[in-house]
């Protein structure tokens, strides 16, 4: 039965042509599906580099590109270009099964030709070479193959290899870059194993079955089914998440079942929630029938509205769709002890907390014990004043059905836990690291201990509220299921790199108890480095920020996609005036409308084309009031900068293409000092 799979490259490309030449396209592959058997469609060009090149007629104007192997009965959309690119493409580039790994390659051997003559001369002059220290059979080993073994043999610096990133294959292009960047042929070998879809390499790699090499590269090519999945895939075009992952997020989403409770870990968008996206789809897959048995679930209602937005993207067919609860745990916990109670409960807000804390004289034990610093032992009598005060307050609020969330979660596990009202077959819980010790005794018990309990999304590095858990102490063992994603999808690498310098350079403890490191978090995308700026004073600041947002809007950015981010409310919203004055309309950074515009905390999960962090001064970061004294508490002095530095890093790290981070008067000392 031939096959017809489309590379991620020619999805990017329709997405970005207008809808008269997308409009043609979906006109000529709904023809060429119907036909393709056939190969009726497909025109041969006589220059082709490589013999299976094939294009297709879209337009006048316009090419597909096709790869049509000659034994075997897959077809392979490679790509679609204006007629002379299509042409030029065609003429310079060849397709290969990499040795080593298996997965599809392309190289652009027209250009690799024209460049081969500058590095002979390079080479020529100087008699030291890149790659002298490793040997012929361990580039070998690493994928390199023959026709780009004389070629590597000739580099002298990494500059001209960075050059060579478009032109060389891609696995042996990752291996090449792993060596050149310190690493011993073992360790590169573990990274470019990252690109395998299976744990192991493939036994037997046949370098003309390219059906089995379009299968082992999920992150570039994947195979249609039907003429519904053609119709499918191209809506997807806007959304390349939901067709091409990345082989580490295709093993961990998609593999069939885990022992028992599972996590995925990795830096600011590695593609952690699309990952548990996707798990969410693989196990919804198993069930026709029935009430809800997945929960989806994170931190915040913002957060959950964004899930639910993904979940109905992905999950096209609506009776599994009908599988998946997507909501916050607040509002699980609220349907459970209401239902219980038979009534609503009441949440205080901010004033009337404080003045039922100050009634049951909480306020009074607090300061006290407070002024001893907060790592420092309390005495006894302050203790039993603290505890008093506490209970006290406690059984006021209860008197009055008044609850704050935390409550509320631990009441519902209790119920669970009491009545045995497993609720759900798996849940996935996506942000975890924040999540209070209530909420995880809430997730444990909405689920029986089982295979696929429990699928967990979270990163150690951003960590933005004092919530440490160690989910061995909770009765949740992740070990030996626990997978790390490295990949940036999200941010350049040129934010990255900025931004992890923001963060201490020792270790996180993850949520195993494991300690956690960014060493080998990359993006393979690249722009402009961050920008930094001075003002004298917050006005000329707010100034300097108006004039960026200005660039940015006249650059065609979109205002929704412009996030803004301060440590205080009181800084963002003298921003949002700021803009407001100018004429340019802002809203709250979840759902605007206009730029976006908040504090910090609300932009964690989120992501913005441009981002620009206002106040990021020695006063305002990290916020004095929330640390402690490190004379008197330096544990807790060391944490709670800790948490300040992930704050300052989750918002930089919202940014995809610009980052603009600005103080005035003397900077945070958490900004990287280049
Ligand atoms: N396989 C993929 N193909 C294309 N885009 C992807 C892929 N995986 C993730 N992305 C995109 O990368 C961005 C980050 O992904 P995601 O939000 O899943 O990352 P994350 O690890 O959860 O991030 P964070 O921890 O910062 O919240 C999103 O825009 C997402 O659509």
């Amino acid at each position: 039965m031939p096959q017809l799979a489309i590379d991620k490259d020619f999805l990017s490309r329709y997405a970005k042509l207008d809808k008269r030449i997308q409009k043609a396209v979906d006109d000529a592959l709904h023809k060429f599906a119907e036909v393709y058997y056939a190969g009726g469609h497909l025109e041969k060009v006589t220059d082709a580099r490589d013999p299976r090149v094939r294009t297709l007629r879209i337009t006048q104007g316009y090419r597909g590109v096709v790869i049509a192997p000659d034994a075997g009965d897959s077809f392979l959309l490679v790509t679609v270009l204006p007629h002379d690119e299509a042409y030029a493409y065609i003429r310079s580039r060849r397709f290969s099964v990499n040795h080593a790994l298996g997965v599809l390659e392309v190289r652009d051997e027209g250009a690799l030709e024209s460049f081969t003559p500058a590095l002979e001369e390079l080479a020529a002059a100087d008699s030291a070479r890149l790659f002298d220290h490793i040997s012929d059979a361990d580039l070998i080993r690493l994928g390199v193959d023959a026709e780009s073994l004389p070629i590597v043999r000739l580099l002298t610096s990494e500059a001209h290899l960075e050059a060579m990133a478009k032109m060389l294959p891609g696995g042996q292009y990752d291996a090449l870059v792993a060596l050149a960047s310190g690493m011993t042929p073992e360790e590169a070998w573990a990274e470019v194993a990252k690109n395998l879809v299976e744990e192991v390499a493939p036994d037997r790699i046949d370098p003309d079955d390219l059906t089995a090499a379009i299968r082992r590269s999920p992150g570039r090519a994947v195979f249609v089914e039907g003429p519904e999945g053609l119709q499918a895939m191209l809506e997807a075009a806007f959304d390349l998440w939901r067709v091409f992952l990345h082989p580490q997020q295709r093993r961990i989403a998609y593999r069939p079942s885990f022992n028992g409770p599972a996590m995925v870990t990795g830096g600011a968008g590695t593609g952690k929630t699309v990952a548990a996206v996707h798990r969410v789809a693989h196990l919804a897959s198993r069930y026709e029938s029935g009430p809800p048995q997945i929960l989806l679930t994170t931190f915040t209602k913002t957060l959950d509205a964004a899930l639910r937005s993904q979940v109905e993207l992905l999950i096209t067919d609506p009776a599994q769709r009908e599988r998946v609860d997507v909501r916050n745990l607040d509002r699980v916990a609220y349907e459970v002890v209401s239902n219980e109670r038979g009534a609503g409960l009441a949440f205080p807000d901010a004033r009337e907390l404080e003045a039922l804390w100050e009634e049951a004289g909480a306020e009074r034990a607090y300061v006290d014990a407070a002024r001893r610093g907060r790592g420092t032992r309390l005495s006894v009598d302050q203790k039993r004043a603290v505890w008093r005060a506490v209970l006290e307050a406690t059984e006021r609020m209860s008197a009055a059905n008044q609850w704050t969330f935390t409550q509320v979660a631990a009441t519902a596990a209790e119920i669970l836990e009491r009545t045995g009202d497993r609720r759900y077959e798996h849940v996935v819980v996506d942000e975890a690291q924040d999540l209070h010790p209530a909420k995880w005794r809430l997730i444990r018990a909405l689920v029986g201990e089982g295979p696929d309990d429990l699928f967990i999304a979270g990163d150690p590095h951003q960590r933005i509220y004092d919530h440490r858990v160690s989910l061995a102490s909770l009765g949740i063992n992740v070990r030996g299921r626990s997978r790390k994603l490295t990949v940036s999808y999200r941010s350049t690498q040129e934010i990255l790199s900025w931004a992890v310098r923001v963060l201490d350079s020792s270790p996180a403890t993850g949520l195993d108890d494991l300690e956690d490191n960014l060493d080998t978090y990359s993006s393979p995308l690249h722009g402009r480095r961050p920008a930094v700026r001075w003002f004298a004073d917050r006005g000329a600041e707010l100034d300097g920020l108006v004039e960026q947002v200005r660039e940015w809007l006249d650059d065609g950015v979109e205002a929704g996609s412009i996030g803004i981010a301060a440590r205080t409310r009181k800084i963002a919203e003298a921003a949002g005036e700021r803009l407001k004055d100018e004429a340019i309309g802002c809203g709250s950074l979840a759902r605007g409308p206009g730029v976006r515009v908040g504090t910090m905390h609300a932009m964690k999960g989120l992501e913005f084309r441009c981002v620009a962090v206002v106040g990021a001064d020695e006063e305002t970061v990290p916020r004095q009031s929330q640390i402690a004294e490190a004379d008197e508490d330096p544990a807790g002095h060391a944490r709670d900068m800790q948490r300040e530095r992930n704050l300052l890093f989750v918002s930089c790290t919202r940014a995809r293409d610009a980052l603009h981070v600005s103080y005035s008067g003397e900077p945070s000392p958490f900004l990287p000092v280049s």
